[in-house]
């Protein structure tokens, strides 16, 4: 049962969603007991109200306590949104975006820069995921814990590895149940041991922050001072080390690894589309090349570069790295979609990339076409890989902030050229006669199943620089 229900959960390949809904259409079954939804009123529906709360496979996830994430209460869901909603309004964001450019885009450029200072030919091959994965890590470590975890300047960082050990572990959960009951706790212990290091690394993130604030530190705009501050707003109690850091690490699992992943499949389709690509470029060259050195900032890319905007949202509509179903339990008294009667506690799952390709809504679905877009802003609504209603994903502005600074500038700093070995370009169409996009692989999130093979690309200064 565990292996049929993690298996029903996880799919078959990171494909497995999207290829289901072009097979199946907009209801199908996938096990005993889980009914896949694709069609966008069907899935706004489920996901418009706390009735269909999310289902038992959230509490693998509640390594430490339960948090915003994992929790399948309602009522829970609704407190610690009005608790913690407070980091990730524009006005707090614009509060913090300093920070996001220091450890995000400029960062990035640091480390690109000198990796082309020390090549000869004022050339070099990036492994592009790597660098957007270390870099998200670095901007959540600042912007949650107050400090700097140096992942992209050292190339790696213990709280990585401890966040992979949790996911990990979340998942043997699924199959093995509690972790810490015999065997488990012996089998699971590193990963064990791992969770508690997160624990006290957070807990003394947050202490170190209270000590600060008792000799007088000005309160800092970031992501911890939130969950420090943060009240029940009916009870007014603040939460507890242990909630604040449990929340901490939630964050990190869902605010790094999206980011990252969507950056990188947004270079591999501009990769795959030239002329999409060089329109970008020419967009933001247009409008920024007298002053290359300056950081493109959020609202400056948003006001003036609709078509990077549009690449994004297009990257994000044909491969939402959102890729498993999101699950939900029917409430009391059943519920009909596409005229199946659907009876209380059956799980649903809401296919993301079922609803991004529907065929009411998109037309051509399996091109890139970022001019869908263009002037039609009411478009975008229709891209659920943040997911949607009560439920839908908090932190989507820190993550918009965070994909656009870093692609704008990119594009306005750099020029890039697929490597000549690279398996996937232009030129390599798929049976749909659209370039085929590299394999990936679903782990929770859809990731390239190859990445040191197909996520690198060259990269040089832009011609302005020289
Ligand atoms: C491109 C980046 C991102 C994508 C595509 C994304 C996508 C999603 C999706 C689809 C959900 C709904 C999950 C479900 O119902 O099972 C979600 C929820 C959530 N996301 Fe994101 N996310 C991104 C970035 C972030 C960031 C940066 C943070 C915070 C730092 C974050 C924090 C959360 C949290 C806490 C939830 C749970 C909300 C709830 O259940 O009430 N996400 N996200």
């Amino acid at each position: 049962m565990a292996k049929m229900y993690t298996d029903a959960y996880l799919g078959r390949s990171g494909d497995s969603a999207q290829e289901n809904y072009y097979t199946h259409g907009d209801i199908y079954t996938l096990g005993s007991n889980l009914v896949i939804l694709s069609n966008p009123a069907d899935c706004n529906a489920v996901l418009s109200t706390h009735r269909f709360a999310k289902g038992p496979v959230y509490e693998s996830f509640a390594l430490i306590e339960d948090t915003m994430f994992t929790t399948r209460s309602p009522d829970l869901a609704r407190t610690r949104r009005k608790q913690l909603g407070p980091a990730f309004t524009m006005g707090h964001l614009a509060e913090m975006e300093p920070v996001i450019l220091k450890y995000g885009i400029e960062a990035i450029c640091a480390k690109w820069d000198s990796l082309i200072a020390k090549s000869p030919s004022k050339a070099t091959e990036v492994c592009f995921i790597q660098h957007f994965a270390l870099a998200a890590f670095d901007v959540i470590g600042a912007l949650g814990y107050g400090q700097e975890f140096n992942a992209l300047h050292n190339d790696r960082s213990q709280v990585i590895s401890w966040v992979n050990d949790f996911n990990a572990l979340a998942m043997l959960k699924l199959s093995f149940g509690n972790p810490n009951r015999f065997p488990n706790r012996v089998l699971f212990r590193n990963q064990l041991k791992s969770i508690s290091d997160l624990v006290i690394f957070g807990n003394k993130a947050a202490q170190k922050r209270r000590d600060e604030l008792s000799k007088g530190l000005e309160k800092p705009k970031d992501i911890l001072q939130v969950l420090i501050d943060c009240e029940s707003p009916d009870s007014k109690i603040k939460m507890t080390p242990l909630q604040i850091t449990a929340e901490n690490v939630s964050f990190l699992m869902a605010g790094t690894n999206t980011i990252s992943l969507t950056l990188s499949w947004i270079i591999h389709y501009l990769m795959l589309h030239p002329k999409v690509y060089q329109k970008a470029v020419s967009e933001v060259r247009s409008v920024f090349s007298s002053t290359p050195d300056h950081t493109v900032t959020f609202a400056e890319a948003k006001s003036s570069l609709p078509y990077i905007d549009a690449c994004i949202c297009e990257s994000m509509r044909i491969r939402a790295v959102s890729g498993v179903p999101l699950l939900r339990v029917v409430p009391k008294g059943g519920a009909t979609f596409q005229g199946y009667f659907l009876p209380e506690r059956t799980l649903v799952g809401i296919n993301i990339a079922g609803i991004n390709h529907h065929k009411d809504t998109w037309e051509s679905p399996r091109k890139f076409i970022p001019e869908r877009f263009i002037n039609n802003e009411k478009l975008k609504q229709n891209v659920l890989t943040f997911s949607s209603g009560v439920r839908m994903c908090p932190g989507r502005n820190l993550a918009n902030c965070e994909i656009l600074t870093i692609l704008a500038n990119i594009l306005l700093k750099y020029d890039f050229e697929n490597p000549k070995d690279a398996l996937f370009g232009p030129e390599n169409l798929d049976i749909h006669g659209n370039p085929k996009a590299m394999p990936c692989t679903l782990n929770v999130t859809i990731s390239p199943k190859y990445p040191d093979r197909d996520c690198r690309v060259i990269i040089r200064k832009a011609h302005f620089y020289k």
